[in-house]
């Protein structure tokens, strides 16, 4: 059984017993929220962030979702991509074709996956602006509070040094404001190159979700929820600048990443 509660200003957290009750929990969780984006504006826009986060999606290609699901209306984009080619294996375009989009029926017109034959400063101005086009034609939704497209969703991992999306502690990228997606060619976790969304971006979505898994990312979580004294050098941790303006914030994990929250220790 999940522990679950909400969080005054952090979200709806939800601690899974183990990986195979998480991944169900979060392909149902997707699988509603495709439905009523549909419902609401006749389109799914979700990003993809990497990492194991496609693994625990794998259930979407079994049945009932694999039929249940809408995906002639799914539009895919990606939180952040590595530069590399789209055949390399460092490719998030590559992991969630691989395992996830070549498996459902996504029109691959509707998958917006990045330029990977330029710079990556290129390819990241190339992505807004294919973004900038997509929000132009109304696919996307126009943020009423930004100048900001609003996915339906943005899913995105969590590093051990709480990175989400390619938004890395004490990383420039981390002030970028006034551009929808930034570039780096200095990431911390290889690749070097990488394109990512920027936090005005992601806090625009009408919904976000972070994926953590393992004992490896107890302490981000903790640091990335729990309530910390106002000194702490921990309000500038990615995952804790993740806050949606006006839209829903999920967390997902299993009991080994959620083992140093407050809440969690309580009612061990
Ligand atoms: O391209 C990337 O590297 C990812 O998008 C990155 O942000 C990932 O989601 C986290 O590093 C968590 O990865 P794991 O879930 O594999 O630990």
């Amino acid at each position: 059984m999940a522990l679950t509660w909400t969080h005054r200003d952090r979200g709806e957290i939800r601690v899974h017993e183990n990986l195979e009750e998480l991944s169900i929990d979060l392909v149902d969780y997707i699988a509603e929220i495709s439905e009523a984006s549909i419902k609401e504006h006749g389109a799914f826009c979700i990003a993809l962030s990497g990492g194991s986060l496609i693994s625990l999606m794998g259930k979407l290609i079994e049945q009932p979702y694999d039929k249940i699901v809408d995906w002639a209306k799914w539009y895919v984009f990606w939180a952040d991509e590595r530069v590399v080619a789209k055949s390399h294996d460092d490719s998030n375009y590559k992991l969630a074709k691989d395992n996830l989009l070549s498996k459902v029926n996504v029109f691959p017109r509707h998958i917006c996956s990045i330029n990977d034959t330029v710079s990556a400063e290129e390819a990241a101005t190339e992505y807004e602006f294919a973004i900038r086009q997509m929000v132009r034609t109304r696919t996307v939704a126009a943020s009423e509070n930004s100048d900001c497209p609003k996915f339906d969703l943005i899913l995105l991992g969590m590093g051990s040094d709480g990175h989400v999306a390619s938004l890395f502690p004490n990383h420039p990228a981390l002030e970028v404001k006034n551009d929808w997606v930034t570039f780096l060619t200095n990431s911390p976790k290889p690749p070097p190159e990488r394109i990512t969304l920027t936090f005005p971006v992601i806090n625009s979505a009408v919904n976000v979700a972070i994926v953590a898994t393992g004992e490896s990312k107890a302490s981000a979580i903790h640091l990335a929820i729990d309530d910390l004294p106002l000194q702490s050098n921990s309000v500038s941790l990615p995952a804790r600048l993740v806050n949606p303006s006006n839209g829903n914030l999920f967390w997902f994990m299993d009991k080994p990443a959620g083992s140093k929250l407050d809440r969690f220790k309580f009612s061990e």
